[in-house]
């Protein structure tokens, strides 16, 4: 049995703990947010993130973030990924040397270009960071349906340790060591989510779904690979896996944003409306800003940046997409050899 704390009571932090306890760890949630934390002790369910879903007597829920953080053989970091640079600022100073951090936010920072395991190891430099990633929606994990995620770390006994614990009948951990790859296949599939999002809102078909499916990790895994992470990855869980359940499922966050803007809503109001982290709006940035610093061709990510900030119409953002100069799938020189 491991002793283990989770640092976020969204939805995600929520159904790996019922994971984890029903795993047999010694679980506990924590969150500054009192109001939720309370609110998770009452009812032992988390009424408005993960609705139907009871959470067992042993697990545990405190505000006391800070109190959490020592003793434990695994802390997870599950806040929303524009909050994790600020919540290992707060708490470095009381996170043990060596820690084992799982990270299982999603995101690349728009400023600074790092992925959150980066940015973990850089505010908490003694941790030992892996990441835990893949088509994993949380109402699903939660209700315990068969769900498959790569757990990447710099060393393969840390992976297999996570793999271990992670692993149950319903949740099927693989292993890997390509932390770059599994980052940013976790965080620009929302990009592009939000691009299938927003050809659903405009009435678009299943077509146009798998144009941008499959274009879409074409440009994920070229500069992907430009930044030194495996092709594999984006024909794994954390590449194509992920980005196939953003962009279809009825649980993404990101795809739903996309429906409203579609439909004709601006970013700001998709995001009230969908009223939880739409991940994908900070992402669009930095996987533009990483296509320039690697001069790589990202037409669908260039799109979304131009309807998000641009307020391009997003018509005309697939007309222009449709109609970009012609161009051959598989590398041109392939004719010559
Ligand atoms: N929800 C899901 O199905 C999955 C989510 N993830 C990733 O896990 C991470 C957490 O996701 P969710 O639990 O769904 O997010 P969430 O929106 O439910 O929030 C997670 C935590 O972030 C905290 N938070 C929200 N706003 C904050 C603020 N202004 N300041 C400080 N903390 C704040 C919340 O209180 C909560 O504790 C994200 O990076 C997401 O991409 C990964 C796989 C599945
Ligand atoms: O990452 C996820 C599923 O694997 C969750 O995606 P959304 O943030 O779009 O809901």
């Amino acid at each position: 049995m491991a002793k283990i704390s989770i640092i976020g009571a969204g939805s995600w932090g929520t159904a790996l703990g019922l994971l984890l306890c029903n795993n047999g760890h010694d679980v506990t949630i924590c969150s500054e947010n009192e109001k939720e934390i309370e609110s998770l002790k009452e009812h032992r369910e988390h009424l408005t993130k993960l609705p139907g879903v009871k959470l067992p007597d042993e697990m545990k829920f405190t505000c006391d973030v800070r109190g959490s953080l020592s003793g434990q053989d695994i802390l997870v970091m599950a806040k929303a990924s524009p909050y994790v640079r600020t919540t290992c600022k707060k708490y470095a100073a009381d996170i043990p040397d060596g820690q084992l951090i799982v990270n299982v936010a999603k995101g690349v920072e728009a400023d600074t270009l790092m992925t959150m395991s980066q940015i973990i190891e850089e505010e908490v430099p003694g941790a030992n960071v892996v990441v835990l990633s893949g088509p994993s929606h949380a109402e699903e994990v939660g209700r315990g349906l068969p769900t498959t995620i790569v757990v990447g770390a710099h060393d393969r006994e840390s992976a297999l340790y996570v793999q271990n614990v992670f692993m149950s009948p319903v949740f099927r951990v693989y292993t890997s060591p390509d932390i770059t790859g599994i980052e940013l296949g976790g965080a620009l599939k929302n990009v592009i989510a939000l691009a299938a999002g927003t050809a659903d809102g405009l009435g678009y078909g299943d077509n146009t779904k798998a144009a941008l499916i499959t274009r879409g990790i074409a440009e994920i895994a070229r500069l992907g690979t430009a930044m030194g992470a495996h092709a594999e990855t984006f024909y794994g869980l954390s590449g194509i896996g992920d980005l196939i359940v953003t962009c279809a499922s009825v649980h993404s966050r990101n795809r739903k944003a996309g429906y409203l803007i579609g439909q004709g809503r601006t970013m700001q109001q998709a995001m009230d409306e969908v009223q939880m982290i739409v991940e994908g709006v900070y992402s669009a940035k930095a996987g533009l800003t990483l296509s320039k610093k690697f001069g790589i061709e990202t037409p669908i990510i260039q799109a979304v940046n131009q309807v998000l900030f641009e307020n391009k119409n997003p018509k005309q953002a697939v007309d222009e997409l449709m109609q970009r100069m012609k161009k051959d799938e598989l590398a041109p020189d392939l004719w010559e050899r």
